[in-house]
């Protein structure tokens, strides 16, 4: 069995996750077949969908924070157990589209809980399962935010409707996370031209499996 290999997207609005994932899902989906596994954060399975939809109307829910630290915390518990741990034990690569690090880069950093507090409660919830790498996406508040206002296909949610100081500090977090963990978070300057970042993030990830059968460049 091949080794399993967990890999997390981060970064603050309009970084360019989604853009990035398509492109490199798009080549390494034909080379892994059924052993990778895409999936996002909050969401991936019914019940983490159910609480994504609680967490993220377009409008102000009038949703108290620590409400909202909690309901990511059990949606990343049920992502993980359902998830992330049975693909892994597989010997699966997983991509998931956020994970731990957005609750401290958001509730940490941006609702200022204190990113000790999120990363108590969140290793509850994980039981201290990390990813191998975590490929952060690195773009100031101002530029991501404009992104997202003007090109976002999707619906503007009340996250992206926080204002400039909210995503400053979720922004500020992650750098200083990057900091922390400098083995596993990697960074990228999102602001580059796309397909810059693309062979960026390839590097990464084909440095990341390179020993597995059927990756190659
Ligand atoms: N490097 C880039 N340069 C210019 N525009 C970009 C770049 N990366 C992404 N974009 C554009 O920014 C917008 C947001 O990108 P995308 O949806 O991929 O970001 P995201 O990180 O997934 O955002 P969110 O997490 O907020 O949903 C899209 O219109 C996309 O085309
Ligand atoms: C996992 C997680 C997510 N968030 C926030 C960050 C974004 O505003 C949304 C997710 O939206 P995306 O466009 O699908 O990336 O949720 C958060 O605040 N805390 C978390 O733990």
């Amino acid at each position: 069995m091949s080794e399993a290999k967990f890999i997390s997207f981060e970064g603050p609005e309009g970084a360019g996750k989604t853009s990035v994932l398509q492109a490199l899902i798009g080549e390494l989906g034909p080379m892994l077949g059924d052993d990778l596994v895409t999936t996002r954060e909050p969401g991936g399975n019914p019940i983490a969908e159910a609480i994504r939809a609680i967490l993220q109307p377009e409008e102000d829910n009038g949703m108290d924070k620590r409400t909202e630290a909690l309901l990511y915390a059990a949606a990343r518990r049920q992502h993980l157990v359902e998830t992330i741990q049975p693909a892994l034990a597989a010997g699966k690569v997983v991509i998931s589209d956020r994970y731990i690090d957005s609750s401290l880069a958001y509730q940490g950093g941006g609702r200022d809980l204190g990113v000790d507090r999120i990363w108590t409660l969140n290793q509850f919830a994980t039981e201290g399962l990390l990813p191998d790498l975590t490929i952060y996406l690195d773009v100031p508040a101002d530029i991501g935010l404009k992104r997202v206002m003007q090109h976002r296909q999707g619906k503007i949610d009340r996250l992206d409707k926080e204002d400039l100081s909210f995503h400053i500090k979720v922004r500020n977090t992650y750098l200083a996370l990057r900091d922390q963990f400098p083995d596993r978070i990697q960074v990228i300057d999102a602001t580059q031209p796309l397909e810059m970042v693309i062979t960026a993030t390839r590097a990464l990830i084909w440095q990341q499996l390179k020993n597995r059968n059927g990756v190659h460049s």
